[in-house]
């Protein structure tokens, strides 16, 4: 397999402004760490760290300013050293809580375990996180806490102005991830009210001046007679150097397939450059999944020069326990090659990395409001995304990083910072949680970045036709309240609520556990036909949703077997997390005092339910069609059923989909079949105008 041909990159020497106001960094001339990376005790590692030099200016900042801006370079310290700082000048006395929010669970798990290890606690205690549906802190003993920006959003529910935290800390901003613009909309209104809380908003890359420039414009409060209030103007922080040098190459020409590319990149390393552990980054687990097996093969044939390679997916849909193998020790003698989507892009540290190479490519969100299609579509990153990922390595001693683009490609095409996704998503979600929070005026929201308002209309007929929101856009009671307390996309939450009228919750709630990971079948990786032949054990002629129950029912039947997981390429970790998830969502149903009913065998309720939640994914097949093209009922858009649905080429004429993927066509994911007059049971106002005619009767 031909590589591609590396040149190191000629980036200027550290400038901390560029042009357009962001941060430059990697400088190969950059001196690394003088004192070098042997065994050091963690106090004197925590000492090492450029933020530690800043540390009295930051709590100073905090301390006098309601908003401080905190741009450091990837590795300098910001998120395992800044909640210990504030936690040791005393923002977690009396009480109070520091918060500290990343985009993503890994993350949140990680920095929490390695800021445990640092203080010398246990995850749960002084040092804790929650994520979506797991919760590991203790009331009145966790002082600081890791967690998504999604689960402090849910919070806010039931704790408006969020008063049991003194800080928050809201990391990875340049993400700008739905929920962190949602919640820095929502942290600057809280400020108004409640001054004293304190904002840290950190990145590597982010742009500070226009974050600076969002939170500047506000009206400040009237202050009360001899009370002190922090400066709401904002303030800026730089922190300066880095932990290790991490030399960058880029690609002499471009490549033409980024993962043949990745798999000779990997083998080029493993032949010629000293031990360290590889981190590749890929777009989705199709093609990490080829890389392994093209890596794998590579690595069989050229036995002499591999030895021992130890090759690991990471991506978001895997089960934990197979997550966590990427953070353990490599043995001697081997070499750890991590292939992960960009769940690993910020915040981690995998100790052993020191070579990193980066495919340029990431899976993004892409929603169309007109044709009301999302598609997950494999896009270039931005340098941001590139700077983060080059990050990974150079964490614990000096590393290289091999960007598969030329360094033209980087200084000239790539733009600096990724789209918020808040413009480019559907909306429903977002729109259902700012309701659930009691803003009303959402187009008025005070938005870091607006979103389209053809996509927030959109999403605001979908919550309509839901009987989520009701004619003045106001949650509806208790449906709308309802919904917005489960933690799933409101779709999902509607088919649960409906699932009960029809007799058939228990049913519906194992649905929706199943729907909520990535996959409950173990990856075909070179085996594909058998695993077709273990879904035929289970296929419905219903579709997708009921091929789960009986997967489900075989599971408990098998005493939750591994050997029966195995037998049928069914992932055992993913049913015991469903297990998991299913109690978590029984226990919130119960809660908002939806019934639990089970309906036995009879399936045509549980495809009521399903389309009373997924009206809006309806299709019909094309009359003429004997390729299976399907268009969507609203919208009209071509599609069609995917592989690996167990409806692929039964193609019944009406369907209701979970999700999409895109390649050359639209794919439906997680198929039932349909009858076309539930759609206008289901959603009268949203179909009324559409011509179900001639086969609706
Ligand atoms: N689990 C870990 N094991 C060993 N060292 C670690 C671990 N986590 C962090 N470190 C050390 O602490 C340094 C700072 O990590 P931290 O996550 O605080 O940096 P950061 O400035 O937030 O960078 P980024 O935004 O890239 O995560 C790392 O570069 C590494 O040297």
């Amino acid at each position: 397999m031909s590589s591609p041909f590396w040149k190191p990159g000629t980036e200027k020497p550290r400038i901390l402004e560029d042009e357009e106001g962001g941060v430059v960094f990697f400088s190969p001339s950059l001196a690394s760490s003088s004192s070098g990376y042997g065994y050091a005790s963690i106090e004197k590692q925590r000492q090492r760290l450029p933020v530690y030099k800043y540390r009295t200016s930051i709590l100073y900042l905090v301390e006098t300013h309601a908003t401080t801006i905190i741009v450091g370079e990837t590795g300098s310290g910001k998120t395992t050293q800044i909640p210990q700082y504030l936690k040791e000048a005393g923002w977690a006395d009396g009480g109070r809580v520091i918060a500290c929010t990343q985009p993503r669970r890994l993350a949140v798990q990680a920095v929490a375990s390695r800021v445990a290890e640092e203080m010398g606690v246990k995850v749960g205690e002084e040092v804790g996180y929650t994520i979506r549906f797991e919760d590991l802190t203790n009331k009145g003993v966790t002082m600081i806490k890791f967690l998504t920006d999604g689960v402090l959003l849910r919070e806010m529910m039931d704790d408006p102005l969020l008063t049991k935290y003194s800080v928050v800390m809201v990391d990875e901003a340049h993400e700008r991830s739905i929920s962190t613009d949602i919640l820095l909309g929502l942290l600057k209104k809280i400020q108004r009210c409640r001054p004293e809380l304190r904002l840290i908003i950190s990145s590597a890359t982010i742009e500070a001046k226009s974050m600076s420039a969002f939170f500047q414009a506000r009206k400040s409060r009237h202050r009360m007679e001899g009370e002190e209030l922090p400066r709401m103007e904002p303030a800026i922080l730089s922190v300066e150097g880095r932990g290790f040098n991490v030399q960058i190459h880029y690609a002499e020409e471009p490549v033409s397939d980024y993962v043949r590319a990745v798999v000779s990149t990997v083998m080029l390393i493993n032949d010629q450059e000293p031990p360290g552990d590889i981190l590749v980054f890929l777009t989705g687990q199709d093609d990490i999944d080829a890389a392994i097996q093209l890596l794998t093969e590579e690595a069989r044939t050229n036995r002499k020069n591999s030895p021992g390679l130890i090759i690991l997916p990471l991506y978001s849909g895997l089960p934990r326990a197979e997550q966590e193998l990427v953070f353990s020790p490599t043995p001697r003698g081997k070499r750890k090659v991590v292939i992960s989507t960009n769940i690993a892009e910020t915040s981690l540290t995998l100790e052993g990395v020191v070579y990193v190479v980066d495919s340029g490519f990431s899976k993004q969100r892409f929603y169309n409001p007109i044709s009301d299609i999302e598609n997950l579509v494999v896009a270039p990153i931005s340098k941001a995304s590139a700077r983060q990922r080059a990050g990974r390595a150079g964490r614990v001693r000096p590393g290289k990083c091999y960007r598969l683009y030329t360094e033209e490609y980087f200084v000239n095409e790539m733009p600096s910072e990724g789209i918020p996704e808040m413009q480019r998503s559907n909306l429903v979600s977002c729109v259902i949680q700012l309701k659930a929070l009691g803003i009303d005026n959402i187009l008025g929201f005070d938005w870091p970045a607006p979103p389209p308002p053809e996509a927030m209309i959109r999403a605001v007929e979908v919550l309509y036709s839901l009987g989520v929101i009701d004619d003045d856009a106001k949650l509806t009671s208790p449906t709308g309240f309802q919904v917005a307390e489960i933690p799933l996309d409101p779709m999902i939450s509607k088919m649960i609520l409906s699932s009960s009228e029809l007799g058939c919750s228990e049913e519906i709630i194992t649905i929706a556990a199943i729907l909520s990971i990535q996959s409950i079948w173990v990856s075909s990786r070179g085996a594909q036909k058998e695993l077709d032949e273990a879904k035929l054990r289970f296929a419905a002629a219903e579709g997708d949703h009921v091929t789960f129950l009986n997967v489900y029912k075989g599971f408990l039947q098998s005493g939750k077997s591994s050997r029966w997981c195995h037998k049928n390429f069914i992932n055992f970790q993913s049913m015991k997390k469903v297990i998991e998830i299913r109690e978590q969502l029984r226990r919130i149903a119960l809660r908002i005092g939806i019934v639990l009913n089970s309906c036995e065998s009879d399936m045509q309720v549980v495809r009521k339910a399903v389309c009373a939640g997924f009206f809006a994914n309806a299709c019909r097949l094309e009359a003429s069609s004997q390729s299976g093209l399907y268009k969507t009922v609203r919208g009209s858009q071509e599609i069609y059923i995917h592989p690996s649905s167990v409806l692929f080429r039964v193609n019944p004429k009406w369907v209701v989909y979970h999700s999409l993927v895109s390649t050359d066509r639209h794919y439906m994911r997680n198929v039932i079949s349909i009858d076309p007059s539930w759609l206008l049971e289901a959603a009268p106002h949203f179909y009324q105008h559409q011509r179900l005619n001639p086969i609706v009767h």
